[in-house]
């Protein structure tokens, strides 16, 4: 993890994950859609021996491999599963918003009605670590919001099964199906429908590149939640940094996919130099050291900044998925922080925290587009009418201005619809 000045990190062009912006992966991945488009199902088996080395003959995971995830799972990890789950249940419950209206006023009545969406998938990625998390934190918020379908797609392992863990947590949450089918080719099958797939509203869930450039490109023939690619984190460490800590953070990312970023912003050199050797110290113990290695060589920063003004601005240059603030009075500086998808405070609230078990959500936005993208919620399951109700005299006091605005653009059939309720 190389040590450098803000000014040499910030004309450094490969500090962020440029798989995103590549070409080949975009041209790979408009292939693989228009062919499931055309072949469907049997294009679903092509691509899962192509890119999981997994011949199948079913696409949907049947009962009887629900029952046999069950028997391989530990008492202790359902125990865990269930205490994560009414955390999360406990946050999003929050972020609820039932439909209102406006007391009516002289004969005019106004709303928003919350409908949830009908039919929801969900991403649960699956080529390098199997996410059992990442369905809680995507098929509770659809619960809540009340979205009456929900399809989960995740690549099968070698053996061409689904990891019992995440089963265990569809079951657990209630999913209605499960496919064993991964990467752009799945969300393909998701944004227009295969003989066994059937087509949603909304494609959500967190994955690698190809999957996050599959969703950009199906993206307005069905909704997405947001890009949510390879995991990110930037933590801010002053003196009072404990840097055992910080370092275990920065690799927990890390581990995550070689396209992951972990950035160090400190304030001190000397803390950098600290981070840095632990950094070293720890990863040759990590079981998944090759791809950590990788990560940090390509996505590894520590930076050092002047100042702790100078090392924030940094953070909303670069948007963050994950920020740690392991500084002095953590909360003082809350309000410096415009652009990051989650904010972890002091220096035992570390991330891993947050991808499990205090309840907010651990789909966030990466690659820079915290600037403009919130965490999944509730929110993101739900749509919105306006209701609009006026009595025949509210219409009649109105009709003067609506039809000298609908004459002023012309349009002399909007005019006349208002034109003929007039007493
Ligand atoms: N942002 C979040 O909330 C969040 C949460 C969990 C995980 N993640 C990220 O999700 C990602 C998971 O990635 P993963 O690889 O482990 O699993 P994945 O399921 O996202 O991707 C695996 C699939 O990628 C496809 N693929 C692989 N190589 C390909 C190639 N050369 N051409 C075409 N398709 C190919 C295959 O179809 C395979 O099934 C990681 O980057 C991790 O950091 C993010
Ligand atoms: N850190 C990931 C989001 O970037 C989420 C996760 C799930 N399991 C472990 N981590
Ligand atoms: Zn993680």
């Amino acid at each position: 993890m190389r040590i450098i000045e803000k000014s040499a990190f910030l004309t450094d062009k490969n500090n962020r994950s440029s798989a995103y912006h590549s070409q080949t992966v975009r041209t790979r991945v408009a292939e693989i859609i228009s062919t499931v488009k055309e072949q469907g199902d049997s294009s679903l088996f092509t691509f899962t021996e192509q890119f999981d080395g997994v011949k199948l003959n079913e696409l949907r995971v049947n009962e009887q491999e629900i029952a046999e995830a069950r028997d391989v799972v530990g008492e202790d990890f359902i125990q865990a599963l269930q205490e994560a789950r009414r955390n999360i249940t406990a946050f999003h419950e929050s972020q609820k918003q039932p439909s209102w209206f406006m007391g009516e006023q002289n004969g005019v009545f106004l709303g928003q009605k919350i409908t949830p969406l009908d039919r929801v998938g969900v991403y649960v990625p699956g080529g390098k670590a199997a996410y059992p998390s990442t369905v809680l934190m995507n098929v509770i918020p659809a619960r809540l919001a009340g979205v009456p379908k929900i399809s989960i797609v995740t690549p099968p392992q070698a053996d061409g099964k689904i990891n019992p863990y995440v089963l265990v947590a569809a079951y657990e949450t209630g999913v209605d199906h499960i496919y064993k089918v991964g990467g752009a080719q799945a969300i393909a099958a998701l944004a227009y429908g295969t003989e066994s797939i059937a087509k949603v509203n909304k494609i959500v869930g967190p994955g690698n590149t190809y999957v996050a450039q599959a969703k950009k490109l199906v993206y307005g023939d069905v909704s997405i939640d947001m890009i949510a690619g390879p995991s990110e984190i930037c933590v801010v460490a002053d003196e009072t940094a404990n840097p055992q800590f910080a370092a275990a953070d920065l690799l927990s990312q890390a581990e995550h996919d070689e396209a992951a970023s972990a950035i160090c912003i400190t304030t001190s050199e000397e803390q950098g130099l600290t981070i840095q050797n632990e950094v070293n110290e720890q990863m040759n113990q990590l079981d998944r050291h090759d791809i950590i290695e990788k990560s940090l060589e390509k996505n590894g920063r520590i930076v050092v900044c002047k100042s702790l003004d100078e090392a924030l601005e940094l953070v909303n240059t670069i948007a963050p998925e994950h920020l740690q603030l392991m500084i002095k009075n953590p909360y003082d500086h809350l309000h410096m922080i415009r652009n990051a998808g989650a904010i972890f405070l002091g220096n035992y609230s570390p991330e891993a925290l947050g991808d499990y078990f205090a309840g907010p959500n651990h789909t966030l936005p990466t690659n820079g587009t915290a600037a403009f993208a919130s965490p999944l919620g509730v929110y993101d399951f739900v749509k919105k009418s306006s209701v609009i109700h006026y009595t025949e005299n509210a219409l009649s006091t109105a009709s003067e201005s609506i039809i000298t605005l609908a004459e002023a653009e012309g349009l002399t059939a909007h005019a006349n619809a208002i034109r003929v309720r007039k007493a």
